[in-house]
């Protein structure tokens, strides 16, 4: 079952997330900037060397929400895993959740777990960017970590399913880019689960139900992975992270750099 954010907030929403955004963090990269360069020319650096420092001053950037989503057992634990192993300016949107832990699972870390009624709590009080209803439990984004981490100009990567991602995409546009992976095939998706060894037989028989929904929205997404290799597909979402990095619309100090650049 899926609960929905009021549509006819969501452009206001967007456009103060952008305001915010952009406010917090253009400030500090004028000063930190300005900084760099007064301080060169106090400490009478020459010119080739004040030109070293700005090509090294890092470019502003806003952050990226990198989603991914899958069928329940079609690797999204493990690929994020190796992929935030290697990427260090690339954060894990911690969820929270009204499921019990797994063993192992550690609260703030896999996950916030909650009752219902803290579940519902957070919810009243606008604390989630999206939430939605898996296998009868509820899980949720807390909005606070991601919205400073996108003004700081850090990346997020979020393990949600695909209600998830489609309200993430209604209220950051400009910000989300979704894969979604794929099983090689159903027989290979339930032995990934079994083989995983944490869920009961009646939970991997849910879990199998839910996959098949899941899939039907695959088209819903900017890429589509399928995780054959596990090497080969931490290589492929690791390609789309760095391609998304680069985009223009993402990086709104390039101007600047191109301005310092033909001044020579
Ligand atoms: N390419 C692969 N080849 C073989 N096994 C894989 C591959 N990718 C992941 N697995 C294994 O499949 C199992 C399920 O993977 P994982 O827990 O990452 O899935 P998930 O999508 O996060 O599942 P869920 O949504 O149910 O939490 C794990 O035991 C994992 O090691
Ligand atoms: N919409 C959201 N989906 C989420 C979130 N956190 C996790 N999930 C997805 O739920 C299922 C089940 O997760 P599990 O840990 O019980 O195996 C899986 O598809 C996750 O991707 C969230 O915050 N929002």
């Amino acid at each position: 079952m899926r609960r929905d954010k009021g549509g006819e907030n969501d452009d206001e929403n967007r456009k103060r997330h952008w305001e915010r955004s952009y406010v917090a963090f253009l400030p500090n990269l004028f000063i930190d900037m300005g900084c760099c360069i007064a301080q060169c020319k106090a400490d009478g650096v020459p010119g080739h060397r004040r030109r070293l420092v700005m090509a090294l001053e890092p470019i502003a950037r806003r952050g990226l929400c990198l989603v991914l989503a899958a069928a329940p057992g079609a690797g999204k634990t493990s690929v994020s895993r190796a992929l935030l192993a290697t990427e260090p300016a690339l954060s894990l949107s911690i969820s929270a959740t009204t499921r019990a832990p797994r063993p192992a699972e550690q609260e703030g870390v896999h996950y916030f777990f909650k009752t219902p009624e803290q579940f519902d709590a957070m919810v009243t009080q606008g604390e989630f960017l999206e939430h939605a209803h898996f296998l009868g439990r509820a899980y949720g984004t807390p909005r606070a970590a991601v919205e400073a981490a996108l003004a700081a100009g850090h990346d997020v990567l979020f393990d949600i399913e695909w209600q998830g991602h489609r309200q993430m995409k209604a209220n950051l546009p400009e910000d989300v880019v979704g894969i979604f992976l794929l099983p090689p095939s159903l027989p290979d998706l339930e032995a990934r689960l079994r083989g995983r060894g944490q869920d009961s037989d009646v939970e991997i028989a849910r879990r199998m139900a839910a996959a098949r929904e899941e899939i039907t929205h695959w088209d819903e997404f900017d890429h589509i992975v399928v995780n054959r290799d596990f090497e080969t597909t931490v290589a492929a979402v690791r390609s789309i992270l760095h391609a998304a990095r680069s985009e223009r619309r993402r990086q709104p100090g390039m101007a600047g750099f191109i301005a310092r650049l033909l001044a020579g």
